[in-house]
Order: structure tokens, then sequence, then C-alpha cells
């Protein structure tokens, strides 16, 4: 995409509540229309109950603004920084009409989600276009997004670290000789959104590469791949990391259990490895501990200290195996080097994209259908940073174009 003078950035994320009131509507915000049953959200509720009601996410969003100005600070850029969420205060139509009263014109938002498919994507983007009919701003600020990071080598950096010396410490807790499986957990997603990931026509040749239907065959939707790839490219950064088992596992799956999701549930693949059943390798060694690099998410939020330092944590110790469970990127100097990095790209500042494995660097501004999701009530929500985008910033109102795919300059993505 043409470079930018862009005059602020939106930091988007989830959101979470901030006390014991904020929990339920909150969960009511995020599960609005997505028929997620009753049972589950108060399941849910119970980890943030015991937390105080509070989300660790607030708290380590703060942190990464905080990170990214004196990043921003350091190299001499002039862009301030507004948070924004899409379930709970500050939220992100808030923030946008922050931003234009403060007169800014041209916005550029990173997300805090790193691969491609619906909820880390298109959502985002759907925030930002329903944010921009909701303020009527169309037509009078641009609003962009950064691209998906996954790939991004200050994403991975802190990843290869932490199972680096995750290994060493289990290893020296269980012995040189001990079998350790390293497991890559990630968010599941309902298999209809993995096989919609990413722009229209990849899936389909992810697809025919894997020989199999996503959900069936790992591999087969963007969402699996991009994952897989990251797994491929953390190990290769560690000692010996290509001689570990390893294998992508799924966690925090909700909706009705007649909707399919992506498995194995990280639970059960420990169960299935680790288990009274469990085969034994060649030496006639049983699986004897995990380390879970939690590669799907950003921050240690609640998806983490929950459904892994709690969940899973307890399955290794009735399976009676070693456990750890590595950071991740939060604050990493790396992480937050690489998303000022990415924003410098769009100013136009920055030689080539930096990526790291079998995909490029992903696009700056998403392809038509890019992780396509119609809703339960038959509605698509007006999105932004796409070509086929319908809600027009302020660059194509000046053109005076209709915002349709033939007048956005857009490129592929670059390796
Ligand atoms: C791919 C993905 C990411 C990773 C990418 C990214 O980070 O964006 C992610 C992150 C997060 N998910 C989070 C929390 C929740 N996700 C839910 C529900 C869902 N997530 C989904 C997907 C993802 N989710 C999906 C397909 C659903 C069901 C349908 C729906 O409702 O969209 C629900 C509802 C109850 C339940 O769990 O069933 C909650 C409470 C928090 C906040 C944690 C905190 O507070 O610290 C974070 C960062
Ligand atoms: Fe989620």
């Amino acid at each position: 995409m043409a470079p930018k003078e862009y005059d602020a950035l939106l930091l988007a994320s989830f959101g979470g509540p901030e006390g014991q009131e904020d929990v339920i509507p909150f969960l009511r915000n995020v599960t609005r229309g997505r028929g997620i049953p009753d049972e589950r959200l108060e399941e849910v509720a119970t980890h943030y109950r015991a937390n105080g009601g509070v989300s660790p996410i607030n708290g380590q969003n703060r942190a990464l603004k905080a990170a990214i100005e004196a990043e921003l600070a350091s190299r001499g850029m002039d862009l301030p920084v507004y948070w924004g969420n899409r379930n709970w205060e500050p939220y992100v139509p808030d923030a946008l009409r922050q931003m234009h009263e403060d007169g800014h014109r041209r916005i550029l938002t990173v997300t805090t989600s790193a691969y491609s498919c619906y909820s880390s994507c298109r959502q985002y983007r759907e925030d930002m276009g329903m944010a921009m009919e909701k303020t009527g701003l169309e037509g009078k600020v641009d609003l962009d997004k950064t691209r998906q990071y996954f790939n991004h080598p200050g994403f991975i950096a802190p990843f290869r670290e932490g199972l680096a010396a995750d290994l060493a410490s289990l290893r020296a807790e269980l012995g040189e000789d001990a079998r350790i499986h390293v497991l890559f957990a990630t968010h599941s997603i309902p298999v209809s959104d993995a096989a919609a990931a990413g722009p229209r026509g990849t899936a389909a040749a992810l697809r025919e590469a894997a020989g199999g239907e996503p959900g069936e065959v790992e591999g087969a939707d963007v969402y699996s791949a991009q994952h897989l790839d990251v797994a491929r490219e953390i190990l290769a950064g560690v000692p010996g990391g290509e001689d570990v088992d390893w294998s992508l596992v799924y966690q925090s799956r909700s909706g009705p259990p007649s909707v399919p999701w992506l498995e194995p549930d990280i639970n059960d693949a420990m169960e299935n490895l680790a288990g009274p059943e469990a085969p034994v390798d060649e030496t006639g060694r049983a699986v004897a501990g995990f380390v879970v690099v939690p590669l799907g998410f950003v921050s240690d939020h609640m998806e983490v200290v929950w459904d892994l330092d709690t969940e899973a944590k307890d399955t290794a110790a009735e399976l009676g195996v070693g456990f750890r469970r590595t950071p991740t990127p939060g604050t990493d100097p790396r992480f937050v080097a690489g998303l000022v990095d990415i924003v410098e790209e769009r100013l136009g500042r920055r030689e080539g994209r930096a990526a790291q494995g079998c995909f490029p660097a992903w696009y700056d501004v998403c392809r038509p259908d890019c992780c396509s999701k119609v809703m339960r009530d038959g509605s698509v929500r007006p999105t932004t940073s796409a070509v086929d985008a319908p809600v027009r910033g302020l660059a194509e109102h000046q053109a005076g174009s209709d915002g349709t795919a033939a007048d956005a300059a857009v490129e592929p993505p670059q390796a």
C-alpha cells in the first residue's frame, strides 16, 4: 500500500472486566448474537470471579501502550497512541471520536491479534467499520490497520527464548534423557471460521496442498497453516529443537457442541500423549513432561492464565508429568520494536517487510473476502482496511471514489 502520513495510532484489543460487577455485562458483550450456551458463560465467569472480576488483559494493554509510546519516542516519531476495545471500556468508537476531536485524520490501527481468522482479523475491521458509522466519521478520517504479524521475527523471538529456557529447566528437573513433548497452543475456532480464514482462494490452495478438509487435516486452512509454520520457526531457533516431539493443540473452545471446532483440545492431547494408554517411544520412554508454548496469544491474559496455567497444569499434575508454560510476547522489547517497525513500513520509512517461515509478510490491506463470516441473522457487517471494505475513509472520500476494490491502491504481500 502506498505510504501515508499517519498522525496517530489506535491500539485495538479485546477488552476485559475491571471488577466483579463488570463480568456478566462483559460476557454478554462478547457473546452477543453468537449462541454461546449460558452454562459456558457461567463457567467462564468463574475464571474472572476467581481473579476479583478483573481480567489481566487491560493492565497488559496499558503496559503495551506505554512500551509502544516509549519505542516511538526513542525513534523520534511523533505519533500519539490511543487505546480502544471491542468488548469493554475504553471502546473503539469512543477512542475514535476522541482522536478526531484531537485533530487526527489518518489513523493506523495495531491490534493485539497475530493470525488470520474472523476473531483476530475481520472482527477488528468490523469494530473499526462499525465505529466509523457510529461516530459519523466515515469519509472524515482514514482508519487503516497494520498487517497480521504472526510471522514477524519480533513476535517469534520471545517464544524461541522462552521455549529454550523451559526445555532446559524441565530437563534439569526430569533428567537429560526424559521424553519431553512440546505443545504449541492456540485458541480453537469453529472449523467453518478456519475454512474461511485469509483471503479468498488461499484456503482452497492450502486444502489442495494438504490433501484434506479443514478440521480433518492440519494445515488445510490458513489459520492452522500459519500456526504450524510459526511452530516450526520457533523450534528452528531453539538448541536441539529439530529433535523435539511436538504438536499443535487447541484450547478455550466454546459454542454449542453440535458445531465442530478445531481439535485436539490441549487436555485431550495431553491425556493421549501421557495417559495410561499412551504409546512409549522406540526406546521405551513415556512422555515425562510438557512444555506449552502459547503461540496463539500476545499476552498472558485470562485464556492463558486460566486455560493453561490452571486447567492444563492440573491435567499434567493428574497425569503425574512435568509442566512448563512459556511466556507470551507481552511487552518484550523485540515484540514492541517489531510492531513499531510495521508502523514505519506503512509510513514508507522502512526498507523491506520482515517475515520468516513459508508465508510472506501478510497483506497491509486485506484482500477480497478476507476471513469472511456471515452473521447468524444473515447480515454482513461493515469493515475498513480491505479492498472490498464498504466503509470509506478520508482518502477515498477526497478522491471521490466509491471505495470499491477497483479504487483501492493495494499490493500483494511482498517477501
Ligand atoms: C482466535 C481467538 C483469540 C485469539 C486472538 C485474539 O487475541 O484476538 C481470542 C482471544 C481472546 N478471547 C478472550 C475471551 C473470550 N473469548 C470468547 C469466545 C470466543 N473466542 C474466540 C476466538 C478467539 N478469542 C471465538 C471463536 C469465540 C466464540 C465466539 C465468540 O464469542 O466470538 C469468550 C466467550 C466465552 C467463552 O469463552 O466461550 C471470552 C470471554 C480474550 C480475553 C481474555 C481476558 O479477558 O483476559 C481474548 C484475548
Ligand atoms: Fe476468545
